[in-house]
Order: structure tokens, then sequence, then C-alpha cells
């Protein structure tokens, strides 16, 4: 099998530098181990007609990374119009924030015609198209129109909201229609696949039956793989880290006080701002808890170009200041807000220096930092994972404090429980949690896909008779322009 995997993100394995969100990070061991070849966004944009996709190859662990320069004409359109300010928002059940221009989503089709031209380069007989994120809905369409007749598995790693929701999306039933051509999708968690299904059955009115969907499209299979991470190494990475510079610099500071912390992308799906009212709502509560517990809040700037970003940057900026303003005193200050990343080998020693691990969003596809923080404690000492129930990562650490984060007074009165609790209490929990992190890996995400995905493929060709008239052209107009 040659796999060749694709996303919008890629990351090039630099130790030393911050991941860009959790699915960079979760496929980054995947690639290198595996051998596969990842194939993404250089973050570089190319003017011309592109009939020659440029992608810049290299070595990255037993596998390869192929970074492709994007349409210049069409990179906005579709990475901060269709992806991230229609889909993103919708996917987050955040229908206010739907913004898309019909441009925008034409923009959206021809980078995914252009990512399926650019794929073609990397095929080979046996190959396997293993396709990643709401940037790339249409990809697996694409691929069929140009004639590939291998499998081709998507995997969605943010949530899949209710129906009426992505009615909200414009375009939204081309969408999914075209997601058809893929023989497995797979969700995050039980009610993403739901939803999916649920519209699938209910607007697009195919038949469903035990998760595989019979279209005029195809068969494809619709499953569940909460993606995980390496607890192993992550605790490896917290143990070698108490050593770093910014680790022993952050114990010496506290002075004995306590840490929570928070480390997330500043993305409104997040919950930054419900949380740091719940902070200042619990040191209201519990003046005791001023100058004995402070607040380490890493927010690294994400997709900074799009209004509903920005906007939440001041706000966040405004709410900290005003917090520190009202509870602050001239040697203490409760909220130390980071607008900047850290590489994951010091990022492990931050999470095991705080007795709380603050994981708050409003809606999240799965959140690797809560595995991160479980992973990476000190199993004599551990330290309490505070969990928003919307966190696909609720599922499997539900033995973490869970917390509604719409509920600030709620969430307030769970983190001073969080910072009482006793040491016995703390170990069941966190004993309970790696046990659910030890049996959910990234390896295990990986291999039970791939092999799901190869049975899903035969399965469908055994069940079709003559395959290529199930991929009919759905989106003619586009592949014209390229083919
Ligand atoms: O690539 P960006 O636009 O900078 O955004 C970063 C990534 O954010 C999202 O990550 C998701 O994947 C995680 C791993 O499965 C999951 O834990 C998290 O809940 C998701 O939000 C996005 O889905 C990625 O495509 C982005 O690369
Ligand atoms: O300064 C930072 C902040 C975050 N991360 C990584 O970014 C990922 C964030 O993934 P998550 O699933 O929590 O959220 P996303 O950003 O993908 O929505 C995790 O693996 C973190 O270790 C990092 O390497 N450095």
């Amino acid at each position: 099998m040659n796999l060749v995997v694709v996303s919008n993100r890629v990351s090039r394995g630099k130790p030393n530098e911050p991941m860009t969100g959790g699915l960079a990070a979760a496929l980054l061991p995947v690639v290198e181990k595996t051998g596969a070849i990842w194939v993404g966004s250089s973050g570089r944009v190319r003017d011309g007609n592109h009939k020659e996709p440029f992608a810049e190859v290299e070595a990255l662990g037993a596998g390869a990374l192929a970074m492709l320069d994007l349409p210049a004409a069409h990179y906005g359109g579709y990475y901060e119009g269709f992806a991230n300010s229609a889909l993103w928002p919708a996917m987050h059940s955040r229908a206010d924030l739907i913004r898309a221009s019909h441009e925008d989503y034409t923009s959206y089709r021809e980078v995914n015609a252009f990512m399926a031209r650019a794929l073609l380069r990397f095929r080979k007989p046996d190959s396997v198209f293993w396709i990643q994120d709401y940037h790339f809905l249409a990809l697996g369409a694409e691929l069929r129109d140009l004639g590939v007749t291998q499998p081709i598995g998507f995997f969605l790693h943010t949530p899949w909201p209710a129906r009426a929701v992505i009615a909200g999306v414009p375009n939204h039933r081309e969408l999914i229609e075209a997601m058809l051509s893929y023989d497995l999708i797979g969700f995050q968690t039980d009610e993403d696949c739901e939803n999916f299904l649920s519209y699938v059955q209910n607007d697009l009115e195919f038949e469903v039956r035990d998760g595989v969907i019979n279209s005029s499209f195809g068969r494809t299979r619709a499953a569940v793989f909460p993606i995980g991470i390496d607890p192993d190494k992550f605790a490896q990475q917290a143990t070698k880290a108490m050593t770093h510079p910014d680790v022993t610099r952050l114990r010496r500071s506290l002075n004995g006080e306590k840490l929570a912390i928070g480390v997330d992308r500043l993305d409104y799906s997040k919950g930054l701002v419900n949380r740091i009212k719940a902070f200042d709502k619990m040191w209201s509560l519990h003046p005791n808890l001023r100058r004995s517990v402070s607040l380490l809040q890493i927010a690294t700037p994400s997709r900074g170009a799009i209004e509903a970003y920005g906007n939440l940057a001041s706000e966040v900026a405004k709410l900290v200041t005003d917090v520190n303003g009202v509870h602050g005193e001239v040697d203490w200050t409760p909220i130390r807000y980071l607008n900047k990343g850290f590489g994951q080998g010091v990022l492990a020693g931050l999470y095991r220096t705080a007795q709380v691990g603050v994981v708050t969003p409003l809606q999240d596809g799965m959140n690797l930092v809560a595995k991160e923080y479980v992973a990476a404690q000190n199993p004599a000492d551990p330290g309490v994972l505070v969990l928003s129930k919307f966190a696909g990562a609720a599922n499997e650490l539900d033995a973490a404090l869970l917390v509604n984060p719409h509920d600030i007074d709620g969430m307030a009165r769970t983190l001073a429980t969080a910072l009482a609790m006793p040491l016995t209490e703390r170990r069941m929990r966190w004993e309970a949690m790696m046990e659910k992190l030890n049996s959910g890996t990234i390896q295990q995400w990986f291999a039970d896909f791939i092999e799901a995905l190869q049975d899903t493929h035969s399965a469908g060709n055994a069940a079709l008779p003559e395959p290529p008239t199930l991929w009919p052209r759905r989106t003619a107009d586009f592949a014209a322009r390229y083919h």
C-alpha cells in the first residue's frame, strides 16, 4: 500500500517549533512512522494558470512531505473565505458567524480541483488516499472525476453540526453530495456521525443502513474514529522538560503558588472569554484563592486575517487586562497571558507544572490539549483536568471534572473544587483517564481507519457490478477548467 495523506496544514517536524493545531500534531508521527506521503499547503501562493502544480518534496522520517503552492487567485477565498468563514463556524454550530460569498465557494472548489490534479503525481496502482478535514470536502469527487478508482477515505477533525446549522452553509447540498464519493468518512464522535447521517437521510433522502449510505454516487460508510495521542511520548517529554529553562523559570516564579493552565488557538470555539470570566468569578467568590492560584493562558494567534478572530483577540486581551486590574496586586498577576506558541517539548513541562488543566471549548472536534495535559502528569501527584462536556475528548475523558462552558458560575465552583481535590481522588481520576489514552492512541487511530477504509473499498467493489458508472461527474464545470 502507498498511503497518500492530504491536509491543508502540514508540519515539517521541527522539534522546537509549535504545532499549528491538533491535525498537524496528530498526523506528524503517523507519517514519520508509516512512510506515507503527506501532501498539503506550503503556506505560499503562486500566480499563473497552475496547470503544473509546484510541490517542494522533502523527507519526513520514513515518509515524505510534499508542500504545494496553492493558486494565488483562490487562496484567500478558499482558506479565510469558505473554509474558515463558512464551514468552520457552521461545524462549530456558530451559524451567526457564517460569512460566505459565492466567489469564496468558487475558490474553495477551485482549490479542491487543483489539489486533485496535484495528487495524480503521487498516485500509484496500490495507492490509498486519505483526505483530512473540512478544507477538502469535495476532493474525493474531484479525484473520481479524474478517474481515480483507488480507496479514498476522509476524516473530519471538527464536529459535524445539527441539520439546521449545516443548512446555513451556501451550496451545502452540492458539497455533501460530493462527499459521497468517499469510500469511508470518519468522525470524532457518535454525535457527529449521527448528525451527518441524519442530513443524508432526511435532506438528501438516501438510504442509510448500519452506517452505510447507498446513493447514486456510490456506497459510503460513515463511522467513528476518535483521534488520540502518543501518551508514552508525552510522558517522556514532560519528565525531560522539567529542566528546560522556560519550565524552571515558571516554577521559580510561582513561589509555591498553584497554577492552572490553558493552551488554545485564539479561536472563538475555544471558550476563552467564558473561561476568563469563570476565573474572575472564582477569585471574587473565594478571595482566599487570590495570590494562591494563577492562570497561565497560552493563546496562540490563529487565522488573524478573519474579522471574527481579530474581534476575539481584542475582546480577550481587554478582558484579561480588566481581570488583572481588579484582582492583581503590586507583586501578583492573576492571569499570565501569552500570544505565542511553544514546542511540544516545552509545553509538556508546562502542563506538568500546572495543578489544573483548563480545557473549556464551546465546541471542539476532539481537543488534543486535554489528552496531552493528562499524559504529561506526574503519576505520583497528578493534576486535575477541568474539561468542557462539548469537547470530543469528553467522551473518553469522562473521569475529568466535566463542565458546561456556558455556565460561568458552575465553572468557577468546579475550578475551586479542582484546586482542593485530595491526592487519592486525583490519582483515581488520572488512572482512569490514562487507561483510555493508552487504549486509543494515535497509532491505533491510524491503523483502525486504514483497515476500515480498505475493507469498505473492497466490500463496495464487490457489491457494485460496474464501478465507473457510479462516479458521475458532479463538478463538470470545475473539472473542465483543468483537465
Ligand atoms: O490550520 P489552522 O487553520 O491554523 O488551524 C489549526 C487546526 O485546527 C483544527 O484542528 C482540529 O483537529 C484536532 C485534531 O483532530 C482536534 O483535536 C480539534 O478539535 C480540531 O479543531 C482544524 O480542524 C485543523 O484542520 C487545523 O489545521
Ligand atoms: O504553543 C502551542 C500550543 C499548542 N500546540 C499544539 O497544538 C495542538 C492543538 O490541538 P487541539 O486539538 O487541542 O486544538 P486545535 O488547535 O487543533 O483546534 C496540540 O497538539 C498542542 O500540543 C503546540 O504545539 N504549541
